[in-house]
């Protein structure tokens, strides 16, 4: 069982799920009672929020759906009220499914947003979609308190290290549908598939509000690809500026821009397609294709979240999160 078993092991691998549970399990375990025990910053909030504990833990399992058809695994966000923002459980969940489709029988992987249909009285191609977030990227709850203080941080930069390390190491060839806005962690990990599809309404973005917690995620970017986007992701990472799709695509983010009305199809016809091909070849030339970026990656990776851990500037950020979480408590 994953709580039983020593804490002073070695540092298991990536996918070492096994050991990695073990030795995390009582933080793990921390982490969640934490997570359960959060209650809203503003009295508004209270009531709608005063269900963590069993319910709440319930309920995460199903934000991340994992699901396999046509040589393709496909690893949904389900989280729309919350805009798809990744919570603690998630980032393990998603861990576990990578861990996974790193060994099942599926060719490809596909990270994707469940869509919701609804009926509007409009025949309008965006009626039939959610206008849902693709991510809101990480959880603003998952380090703050009750009281709203900071905590757990150093926990935090390390399971997002030990995240980010899973879409590094990732074997096969990976792809983001990525059908809505994309902000924070959700559009640094773009930076890490092997292609994106985005539909022309999505748009991407790292401090739509003053929270940002992020202190050079778009690093990955000037060490994965040539130095040209160091302005534009300056502009983005300093300023918040939000790019779209084919902004977005003009700057190496995103591989192909599709029309809202025929992504779906469009892109799943392709990926349908692409699941058909040699697995073996597909494997070894990701390996080549990663082979020489990939320790620089690791590097960048662990001194990003080393970053995270210690310069926080933790005023800023907890008045920003304290902002954001009590914003609707003013209006
Ligand atoms: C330890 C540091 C680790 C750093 C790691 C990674 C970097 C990051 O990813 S930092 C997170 C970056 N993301 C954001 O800053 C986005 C925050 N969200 C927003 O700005 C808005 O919610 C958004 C523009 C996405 C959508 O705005 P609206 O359309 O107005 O919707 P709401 O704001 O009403 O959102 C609905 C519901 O979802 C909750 N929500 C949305 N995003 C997050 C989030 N990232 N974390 C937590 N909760 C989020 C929002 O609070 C609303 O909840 P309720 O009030 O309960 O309805």
């Amino acid at each position: 069982m994953a709580t039983e078993g020593p804490c002073n092991m070695p540092k298991p691998g990536v996918f070492d799920f096994g050991n990695k549970a073990k030795q995390d399990a009582r933080k793990e375990t921390a982490r969640q009672n934490h997570v359960a025990r959060l209650s809203s910053l503003s009295s508004s909030k209270a009531s709608s929020q005063g269900k963590h504990g069993a319910d709440e833990k319930a309920q995460e399992s199903k934000n991340i759906l994992v699901s396999s058809e046509d040589g393709i695994t496909k690893i949904t966000f389900n989280r729309p009220a919350k805009k798809n923002a990744i919570s603690l459980q998630m980032y393990f969940d998603i861990m576990l499914a990578l861990k996974n489709a790193s060994t099942d029988n599926s060719v490809i992987t596909v990270f994707t947003v469940l869509l919701r249909r609804i009926s509007v009285m409009c025949h309008h191609p965006w009626s039939r979609r959610t206008g849902d977030y693709y991510s809101s990227g990480n959880d603003l709850k998952n380090s703050i308190n009750d009281a709203g203080e900071i905590q757990d941080i150093a926990i935090s930069a390390k399971r997002l290290r030990e995240f980010v390390d899973c879409f590094i190491d990732f074997p096969k060839p990976l792809v983001a549908v990525v059908n809505g806005p994309a902000v924070g962690i959700a559009v640094t990990l773009l930076g890490l598939f092997d292609a994106v599809y985005a539909s022309d309404r999505c748009n991407v973005s790292y401090s739509i509000h003053p929270s940002r917690s992020d202190l050079g995620s778009l690093l990955f970017l000037y060490v994965s690809k040539d130095n040209g986007l160091r302005q534009e992701a300056a502009e983005m990472l300093l300023f918040g500026k939000k790019l779209t799709a084919r902004e977005a695509w003009a700057q190496g983010l995103v591989t192909e821009v599709f029309p809202e009305s025929t992504f779906e199809t469009e892109v799943w016809t392709r990926l349908k397609t692409y699941a058909k091909l040699p697995p073996n070849a597909m494997r070894v030339s990701k390996e080549l294709i990663r082979k020489h970026e990939k320790q620089k990656l690791h590097t960048v990776n662990a001194e990003e979240c080393a970053a995270i851990r210690e310069r926080l500037p933790i005023e800023e950020y907890t008045n920003a999160l304290r902002n954001f979480l009590s914003r609707k408590a003013k209006l």
